[in-house]
């Protein structure tokens, strides 16, 4: 037997954000809420879409562009689907990496039709040369292409039905300013809260049709990292821990030893965590610690802890980010079960 070399790739983290394989993403596909009613949460954003896609449809217009940003997994990708949905107009999707070359995007742009949706995700990966030609198309509705080359090459303006581009990004931070400015609707999406999670890991055990208890639910959302994503992973995970060891009921003592198992602590934290965590702790001392150093503390890329590891850990008050690095707060001590530093922990203003 051969052996490949990805034997001995790490497995794929269980609480990840992102999407772990094309079976992932075809499981996903399959519990994508439909409407904006289906979709749980992000009431602010929710309530903004609905005025919106209201007026759009009753004034027969193309909705105005829509920037959504947020960390992995919170539904970027749900909501644009929604909104082409709600609009009843087709949705056309690509990505700022697939777009190589302006006619690549012109090719895109002059085939829409009227008031439809243009999703393109990772829009901060958009090249320059790319990004140029969005621009008139975003403001009238215009594209400017050259024909020809050398000397005889000319531009001429084509005129594009209207349509709404719908931009994801898990970074508005990396956005152009020119490019932010175009988009009239920016929602901005949250974490979601245990109740929420709950909410959705019912809503996918129902359409999986595993039976999965109010408390079952609970516990697998409040281990989540406030994400969908992992919830309906973790969902699964514990589903087929019930078939084995259990009579394939969900309930919250047998979702506790199978989350136990996966090794996804009572808050949602793993390894790759912990691991941060103790980084910051144990080997700068709480910090504060610039992301490069812990990057290289850890093994991981500064883009994946910024992105990726770190929100939530901020958001729930382990960790903060200050402009003199990352600090580990009281908080993320006791977690590790660390006594704090006698002076106590560093904070964002002393010494500043
Ligand atoms: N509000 C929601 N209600 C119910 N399910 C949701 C909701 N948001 C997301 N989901 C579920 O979570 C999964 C991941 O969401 P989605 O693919 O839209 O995330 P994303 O923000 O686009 O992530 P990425 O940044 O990796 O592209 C979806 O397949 C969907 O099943
Ligand atoms: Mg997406």
């Amino acid at each position: 037997m051969s052996i490949h070399t990805d034997d001995f790739a790490p497995p794929p983290r269980v609480v990840s954000a992102a999407p772990a394989s094309p079976n992932e993403e075809a499981i996903e596909r399959a519990l994508r809420p439909k409407g904006l009613d289906d979709y749980v949460g992000q009431a602010k954003a929710r309530e903004q879409l609905e005025i919106f896609i209201g007026a759009a449809r009753k004034r027969r217009e193309a909705m105005d562009h829509v920037l959504l940003f947020g960390p992995p997994g919170l539904g970027k990708t749900t909501l644009s689907h929604i909104i082409a949905n709600e609009l009843g107009v087709n949705l056309r999707q690509t990505s700022g990496p697939v777009l190589e070359k302006p006619k690549d995007l012109a090719a895109i742009l002059t085939n829409l039709e009227r008031n439809d949706v243009l999703f393109i995700d990772e829009i901060h990966r958009l090249s320059p040369v790319v990004e140029e030609i969005l621009y008139p198309a975003l403001e009238d509705y215009q594209i400017d292409i050259m024909i020809g080359e050398g000397p005889a090459a000319r531009s001429i303006k084509l005129d594009l039905q209207p349509f709404t581009l719908v931009g994801a990004t898990t970074r508005a931070g990396m956005l152009t300013n020119p490019l932010r400015d175009r988009f009239g609707i920016v929602a901005r999406l949250e974490f979601y809260t245990p109740a929420e999670l709950a909410r959705i890991v019912r809503r996918s055990a129902g359409l999986l049709e595993v039976a999965c208890d109010e408390d079952g639910a609970h516990e697998i959302a409040r281990r989540s990292r406030g994400t969908p994503r992992i919830a309906n992973r973790l969902l699964r995970r514990v589903r087929d821990y019930a078939d084995v060891k259990g009579d394939g009921r969900i309930h919250k003592p047998l979702a506790d030893k199978a989350l136990a198992l996966l090794d996804v602590d009572p808050l949602g934290f793993d390894l790759m965590d912990r691991k941060l965590l103790e980084a910051v702790v144990h080997r700068f001392d709480g910090g504060p610690v610039g992301l490069d150093n812990v990057a290289a503390a850890i093994g991981e890329e500064p883009g994946t802890i910024e992105d990726v590891i770190e929100p939530y850990l901020i958001q729930q008050g382990f960790l903060q980010r200050t402009p003199r690095g990352r600090i580990a707060t009281l908080a993320a001590f006791r977690h590790l079960g660390v006594a704090p530093p006698k002076g106590g922990v560093t904070d964002l203003f002393d010494g500043a």
